[in-house]
């Protein structure tokens, strides 16, 4: 079994935390910069309801990019497998999340997986709904369900930092407009993908979605199945390949659990039919990762044997 108590998760938040002097918190988005780079906290969330943690767990989080599993998620059930794989690739690109390079040279008009940005904007363009203000009710009803708590919200001064200051983002959904992949109004997109990142939450919540991805879509505290298992189930392949960005791979072999993380330092896991795990930890590393945050995962996938491999 996994920890035991509380006390014996503090002493791998303790190891795990020497790290974060090593890491840096993002500061591209200005609102992130804020964060503390000291922090490091985690809860764990089993399917009978369970839960233990260390750290400040009350702290709380923008999904940033763990957002695009979710998102994910909904589209599929928004519109089916078919009809978003014909608009968004499933291979890992090894380059940065944010990065261009291959739109360009190998698919101008499909992203090649849904964790990157380019490939997240397309999907969000996808979310159905009315106007903005309905695509993101939605979502966000979805992400309450997912969590068992309907007072999440997101953060205002995080979307708006990010709303003004991203022209990456935006040059990426030019790009792809150009080329037909993104057809409608560019800051409407830009608009419901920063509030889609800057939805806020603590680490008990998001190892609370956690668990229910690990139980194949069904929350097993009520035992309703939140997503099909398909869905579920594709969503925690892309966090395997491609859910660390171009550290996946490392990932997947120190580690070997599905896993998304996001540039405020969250990570959500899944560890397949035993539990959830939520981790904040903002100090990150060159690749974007919580670098205690990965650290601490590492101690608890060898002493616990979580690898799925
Ligand atoms: N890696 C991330 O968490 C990126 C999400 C962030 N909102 C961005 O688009 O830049």
């Amino acid at each position: 079994m996994l920890c035991q108590s509380n006390e014996e998760l503090n002493e791998y938040v303790k190891e795990a935390k020497r790290y974060t002097v090593k890491g840096k918190v993002a500061d591209y988005i200005p609102a992130l910069a804020k964060a503390n780079p000291n922090d490091l906290s985690i809860a764990i969330h089993y399917p009978d309801g369970s839960c233990i943690s260390a750290g400040d767990i009350e702290k709380k989080i923008t999904l940033q990019s763990i957002s695009k599993v979710i998102s994910l998620a909904l589209v599929l059930m928004d519109r089916g497998p078919e009809y978003v794989f014909e608009r968004v690739g499933m291979e890992p690109t090894g380059d940065p999340f944010n990065s261009m390079i291959k739109l360009e040279t190998l698919a101008p008009s499909k992203p090649l997986n849904p964790m990157i940005n380019a490939g997240a904007l397309v999907v969000t363009q996808m979310i159905k709904g009315a106007d903005v203000e309905e695509k993101f009710e939605r979502l966000l009803s979805f992400i309450r369900e997912l969590a068992d708590d309907p007072k999440i919200t997101y953060n205002e001064e995080v979307a708006r930092s990010e709303f003004e200051t991203t022209y990456l983002n935006r040059s990426l959904c030019y790009f792809l407009k150009q080329h037909g992949a993104i057809n409608g109004e560019i800051e409407e997109l830009i608009d419901l993908y920063t509030k889609q990142c800057a939805v806020e939450m603590n680490c008990l919540d998001l190892a609370r979605i956690g668990v229910v991805f690990a139980m194949d879509g069904i929350d097993p505290m009520s035992g309703k199945q939140i997503m099909p298992a398909n869905v579920a189930r594709i969503c925690k392949t892309f966090m395997v390949t491609c859910g660390m960005y171009n550290a996946s791979g490392e990932f997947a072999i120190k580690i070997g659990i599905p896993a998304k993380s996001g540039v405020s330092g969250g990570i959500m896991g899944a560890v397949p039919g035993r539990f959830g795990i939520g981790i904040f930890g903002p100090a990150l590393d060159e690749k974007g990762n919580s670098i205690a945050g990965i650290k601490l995962l590492e101690l608890l996938s060898k002493k616990y044997k979580l690898s799925m491999f």
